[in-house]
C-alpha cells in the first residue's frame, strides 16, 4: 500500500486547516447559535469580546487530528482507486480512472475518515461555541471546557465512549458521498484544463481545488447544520431524539432556510483551504517523484 498519499494528505490538510479555522468558528456559531445577525455581527462580537484569538479556538485539537483525519481521507482515495484501477498515482494522468471510480473511491475514503473524524471534530465544535473570553474577567463565568483535553476528559466522564461520537452518524451521511462529489469536481475541472497526459499547472489545481471544495461544501451544508446541532445538543439547547427529530424540529422552529445557515460562510472558507489543500498534495506527490 503505498505510503505517501497518507502523508501527503496530512501535511496538505494541515495547510488548509490553519488558512480556513477562522472562517469555520464563524461558521459554527452561527450554525448553532441564535445571538447573531449575520457573518459580520458575528465576526465583530467574537472580535469584541474574544479578540482575533477567538477565532482560533478549538484550533490545537484538529491540528493534531488532522494527520489523522486528512491522510485517510487522500490514503484510502488513492489505494480504492489503485484497487479499482490498478494505476498508482503518477500513472492516473495518461490513464485517467472513469468518474464512476472516482466517485465510489472519494465516498470509501469519505465513510472512513468521517468515523476518524467524528470525537475530533465534537470537541472542536464545542470549544468553538464556548464564548467566554480567553483571559479571566471579574464576574464572568469560568468557560465550561478549559481546554481539548478537559472537554474530552468531561463527555467520556458523563456519557462514555458514545458520548465521544454523538453527532457521528450526520457526520458520515455528511462526508460519504460529498466527498465523491468532492473529488469527481476536482478531476473533472482539471481535466478540462489540461492536454490529455499532462499534469495539470498549479494554477489548475489551485481553481479546481478550490471548487471542489465549494461544490461539496453546499452540498454538505444542510447535514452539517445537523450535525452541529446534535453535537451541542444537550448542553445549551434540548436534546434530540435523532437525527430526523434534529432536522424536523430545527425545520419546524426557524424554517428551511435553517438547512442553509453557513453555506456562505462555508463556500468562503472552502476556496482557500481546498486550493491550499489539493496545491500542497500534488506538489509533495510530484517531488516525491
Ligand atoms: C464537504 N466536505 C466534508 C469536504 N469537502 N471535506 C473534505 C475536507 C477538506 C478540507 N479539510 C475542508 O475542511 O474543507
Amino acid at each position: 500500500m503505498p505510503a505517501e498519499e497518507f502523508v501527503a494528505g496530512w501535511i496538505s490538510g494541515a495547510l488548509g486547516l490553519v488558512l480556513g479555522h477562522p472562517f469555520d468558528t464563524v461558521k459554527v456559531r452561527l450554525q448553532t447559535q441564535t445571538t447573531y445577525r449575520g457573518i459580520v455581527d458575528c465576526m465583530v462580537k467574537t472580535y469584541r469580546h474574544e479578540s482575533l484569538l477567538g477565532f482560533f479556538k478549538g484550533m490545537s485539537f484538529p491540528i493534531a487530528s488532522i494527520a489523522v483525519v486528512n491522510s485517510v481521507l487522500f490514503g484510502v482515495y488513492s489505494n480504492a482507486l489503485l484497487v479499482l484501477t490498478a494505476t498508482s498515482h503518477q500513472e492516473r494522468r495518461a490513464q485517467p480512472p472513469s468518474y464512476t471510480h472516482v466517485f465510489v473511491a472519494g465516498c470509501t475514503g469519505g465513510f472512513l475518515q468521517a468515523y476518524c473524524l467524528a470525537p475530533f471534530d465534537l470537541i472542536k465544535v464545542r470549544l468553538q461555541n464556548q464564548t467566554e473570553p480567553r483571559a479571566k474577567q471579574p464576574g464572568s463565568p469560568p468557560p465550561r471546557y478549559r481546554g481539548p483535553v478537559h472537554c474530552a476528559a468531561s463527555i467520556f466522564q458523563a456519557e462514555g465512549t458514545r458520548g465521544l461520537f454523538r453527532g457521528a452518524w450526520a457526520l458520515t451521511l455528511r462526508d460519504t458521498p460529498t466527498l465523491g462529489i468532492y473529488f469527481v469536481t476536482y478531476e473533472w475541472l482539471c481535466r478540462q484544463f489540461t492536454p490529455d497526459g499532462q499534469n495539470p499547472s498549479s494554477g489548475t489545481v489551485l481553481v479546481a481545488g478550490g471548487f471542489a471544495g465549494i461544490t461539496s461544501w453546499v452540498a454538505a451544508t444542510p447535514l452539517d447544520v445537523i450535525k452541529s446541532r446534535m453535537q451541542m445538543a444537550g448542553l445549551k439547547q434540548r436534546a434530540y431524539g435523532g437525527l430526523l427529530d434534529c432536522m424536523v424540529s430545527s425545520a419546524r422552529q426557524e424554517g428551511l432556510g435553517v438547512f442553509f445557515r453557513g453555506l456562505i460562510i462555508n463556500s468562503a472558507r472552502a476556496f482557500p483551504v481546498n486550493a491550499v489543500t489539493f496545491l500542497s498534495y500534488e506538489y509533495l506527490l510530484l517531488s516525491w517523484g
